[in-house]
């Protein structure tokens, strides 16, 4: 874990590509920017291989996905292989829906992803291990996380997040876990979507993609759990503007106090 990877980005400023859902396009634009990341929204495919060569990194997300979108999706996933540039995939609902699915299979197929990042149902659904899946919700289902995630990263070649109350991160091999955050972060919609971006970010400034990974997973949910410290009650509304204020507040050494990694 490097959490010196926080002020590096930080510094670096990196520029992040985001193919997003028009739900929480604007959350996670301005989570990117609150975290020190620069972020760049885009739906053109015309300008697919400029923005990829000024990105540090590429989040493509699926959760409103429209057919020229997906082929926006191949042809900057097929740039950023060119120019080297990571790239995150966030397979929203994907165990709730067939044609997502194929559409993820399709993207997995054709590019080179560095990191998936999904909850329990998405990550499942992937693994095509059964889950009752629910929207874009994890839904229920009684199988190992930890087996799973792996499950997913041996079948496509890549590191894995599954996310949830706890975080696993794998390569196939190697696992790591960060058992920070809060309920609230589900009552709050598009955490994930933010998380998958802030992947993108932190994959940006560092050569090493599980470290990365995992870096991400902790400085998010951590943060999250510090403003769920905060809150006299319940308040999902409340919490997603607060989390935006903690990412560009938050220290190292805050983080490494309430870090719980395995
Ligand atoms: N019950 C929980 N307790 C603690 N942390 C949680 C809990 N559920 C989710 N998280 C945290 O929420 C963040 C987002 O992960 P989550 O799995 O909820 O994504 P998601 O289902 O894709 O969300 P969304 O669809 O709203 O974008 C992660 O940092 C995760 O650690
Ligand atoms: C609610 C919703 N529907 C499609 S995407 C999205 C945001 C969570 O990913
Ligand atoms: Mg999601």
């Amino acid at each position: 874990m490097a959490i010196n990877l926080l002020s590096e980005l930080r510094q670096r400023n990196p520029i992040v590509l985001n193919l997003a859902n028009l739900v929480t396009i604007q959350d996670v634009a301005n989570g990117l920017n609150a975290l020190g990341a620069s972020p760049i929204m885009s739906a053109e495919v015309q300008e697919a291989e400029p923005l990829v060569q000024l990105a540090g990194a590429v989040c493509l997300n699926l959760g409103t996905l429209t057919t020229s979108q997906v082929a926006q999706m191949h042809a900057v996933g097929q740039f950023a292989a060119q120019y080297q540039k990571p790239v995150v995939l966030d397979p929203v609902a994907v165990g709730a829906v067939t044609y997502r699915k194929r559409v993820a299979l399709e993207l997995l197929a054709a590019l080179d992803v560095t990191v998936i990042r999904g909850n329990a149902g998405e990550i499942a659904a992937l693994a095509d291990v059964d889950w009752q899946a629910r929207g874009i919700d994890a839904g229920t289902g009684n199988g190992d996380l930890v087996a799973i995630a792996r499950a997913c990263a041996q079948r496509f070649h890549c590191i894995v997040i599954l996310s949830g109350p706890t975080d696993v991160i794998t390569d196939g091999t190697r696992v790591a876990k960060v058992l920070n955050g809060t309920p609230l972060f589900q009552r709050h919609v598009g955490s994930g979507d933010l998380l998958s971006s802030i992947v993108a970010a932190f994959l940006a400034v560092s050569t090493d993609p599980f470290e990365a990974a995992q870096t991400a997973c902790l400085v998010f949910a951590a943060s999250g759990e510090l403003v769920a410290r905060q809150l006299t009650a319940n308040r999902p509304a409340t919490f997603g503007i607060d989390l935006i204020d903690k990412l560009s507040l938050v220290s190292g050494p805050e983080l490494t106090a309430i870090q719980k990694l395995e």
